[in-house]
């Protein structure tokens, strides 16, 4: 498997270095050709309305519609990423996906002085609690009835997927556990097309 990790903020380096601790090859894409031959996408955390707003210039958002159009090229969206693949925004609306049907209220959870770590309880990764660091996260302030809960944190949903989308409001790239990113290549596994035999 060959996951891409976008590289235009963020923590691009730590994401490709879990992806590959995962069990899967890294890519960092930029351009529209680097998603030719990656079966899924990190996006990282940053600033969303920059993000967003190079991710349309360099024609990205144009060429994930493309890709993922028959529904089976996933998006692992962290924090500034969930944002840009939240349907709904609450407050200054960046160019994004949309394609997960939260609302996402950006920078909810505090300035970046703010910013915490929890153990959280995340039942689909085994009963050890997750090392989770919140940066200027966003809250998940809607969640539509596609949309299946991973993981609350105050009994607000912190992570959560919808048929090839995941999102997380925190960042899983700063602690050394890697079984987010190893859920997320489980979930490109069962979704990429099996090969078809040559002989
Ligand atoms: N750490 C992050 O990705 C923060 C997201 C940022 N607050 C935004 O709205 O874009």
């Amino acid at each position: 498997m060959r996951i891409g990790v976008l590289a235009i903020q963020g923590d691009v380096r730590e994401h490709l270095r879990h992806t590959e601790r995962a069990g899967a090859e890294a890519r960092e894409v930029r351009l529209p050709r680097d998603l030719d031959d990656i079966n899924g996408l990190i996006m990282p955390g940053g600033e969303s309305t920059t993000i967003g707003m190079l991710m349309a210039e360099y024609g990205l958002i144009d060429a994930l519609k493309e890709r993922t159009r028959e529904g089976r090229f996933p998006i692992y969206g962290t924090c500034a990423g969930l944002i840009l693949l939240a349907r709904d925004v609450v407050g200054p609306s960046p160019a994004r996906l949309g394609y997960v049907d939260i609302e996402a209220a950006r920078n909810a959870y505090g300035r970046q002085v703010a910013s915490f770590e929890v153990g959280l309880d995340i039942p689909c990764l085994g009963s050890e609690p997750f090392p989770a660091v919140f940066i200027r996260a966003p809250k998940i302030t809607r969640l539509g009835p596609d949309v299946t809960p991973l993981a609350r944190y105050q009994g607000e949903v912190v992570m959560a997927e919808q048929g090839p989308y995941l999102v997380s409001s925190f960042h899983p790239e700063m602690s050394p556990d890697i079984r987010i990113h190893e859920y997320f290549i489980k979930k490109v596994e069962s979704l990429s097309p099996v090969r078809e035999a040559t002989s």
